[in-house]
């Protein structure tokens, strides 16, 4: 297990900058997920700490000592891709084996760490298989295996569920999670799925054009996001934009252009009658489209030209093209500044 500490990490290819200048603390043991859209240097960050790319500029810490220089097989932290390689001509056993293909250890060590892999990832009755009488998400376990036998300091994930289906990829992230807490080995994932980094992450990290944008816990990034981007990135659908004149509290205010109003379509509520409940906001559009998801229904509206989902519960299906109003309540809605797009306030 060990602690890993980016100190202004920097990654330059040519005269384009890809990491520009991150520090991050990550504990030992810790599970932390990258998330960032396509470009945003998530994999360049995670191959530098692997030793797959060199380091431009600053310090990487792996323990208590600085590995910029040290080779990726001297820095023991096992990586799984998301094409996971595993060989066809081999069985389970070789492939999980194949990760302690240059070490020292005995062969009744070796057995032991992959029959204790395969134990723990379900798979001691398929030691003997080969990767073609298996499914897909016993075949990542297979690559997981192969890195988790060499008992790493460190476990780097790049985008592992990726080219799995949507039901598997849930059973693997539970399955990834629940070997976390059992290894408690200290565990860098990358990924642009919000879902994947809310279920798993410790910690959150949000990149953004080769900067950290915030870090922090799944809730804390959900509740506290310090800027729009973040604030639509995380949570799912994502969070309402409307301009400030929308809103009844800001409607008294000189400077409502140049504010943003955020609501969550979990906290924006479309309900059949309407209620005399406390509202900051109230808005009345034409339904264009509904999500009827079992004990809710997403209601997609149109409020003057600005597309919003809502809520709406106890079992009310609006119909597409009626008229309907929906509120939030006080303490539900983020107020950004429309041009430097940070947060202002809650309200
Ligand atoms: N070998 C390379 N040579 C030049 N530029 C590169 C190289 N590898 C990555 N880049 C650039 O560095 C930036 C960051 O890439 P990176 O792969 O880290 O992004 P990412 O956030 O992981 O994106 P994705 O989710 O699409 O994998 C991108 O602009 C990319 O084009």
């Amino acid at each position: 297990m060990s602690t890993i500490e980016l100190t202004k990490l920097i990654k330059r290819y040519g005269k384009v900058e890809a990491v520009k200048g991150i520090d991050l603390a990550i504990a030992d043991g810790e599970f932390v997920v990258f998330v960032g859209p396509s470009g945003c240097g998530k994999s360049t960050t995670l191959r530098m700490i692997a030793g797959l790319e060199e380091i431009s500029g600053g310090t990487l810490r792996i323990g208590d000592e600085v590995v910029n220089e040290r080779e990726p097989k001297q820095r023991n932290i096992a990586m799984v891709f998301q094409n996971y390689a595993i060989y066809p001509h081999m069985t389970v056993r070789q492939n999980i084996g194949f990760g302690l293909y240059t070490s020292k250890l005995d062969k009744a060590e070796k057995n032991r760490r992959i029959e204790e892999a395969g134990r723990i990832l379900g798979l001691e009755a398929l030691l003997d298989r080969r990767p073609a009488a298996l499914s897909g998400g016993q075949r990542q376990r297979a690559a997981i295996g192969r890195a988790m036998v060499r008992n790493p300091s460190a476990f780097l994930f790049d985008e592992p569920l990726s080219n799995l289906d949507a039901q598997l990829r849930s059973q693997m992230r539970i399955e990834i999670k629940r070997l976390h807490q059992r290894l408690k080995t200290t565990t860098v994932y990358v990924t642009h799925d919000q879902v994947e980094a809310m279920t798993m992450a410790d910690r959150i990290v949000v990149m953004r054009d080769g900067h950290i944008l915030q870090v922090g816990t799944p809730t804390e990034l959900y509740e506290s996001p310090v800027d729009m981007f973040t604030a639509r990135f995380i949570g799912s659908p994502s969070m309402n934009l409307l301009p400030g004149s929308k809103c009844s509290i800001m409607a008294s205010t000189a400077t409502e252009g140049d504010i943003l109003i955020g609501v969550r379509p979990h906290d924006l509520i479309a309900r059949a009658t309407a209620t005399d409940e406390k509202t900051d906001l109230s808005l009345t559009g034409t339904v264009t489209a509904v999500e009827p998801l079992g004990p809710e229904t997403l209601v997609h509206l149109d409020i003057d030209g600005t597309a919003i989902i809502a809520t709406a519960k106890d079992k009310f299906v609006p119909a597409v093209g009626s008229t309907l109003t929906c509120t939030a309540a006080r303490g539900s809605l983020y107020l950004f500044d429309a041009k430097t797009e940070k947060l202002l306030s809650r309200s």
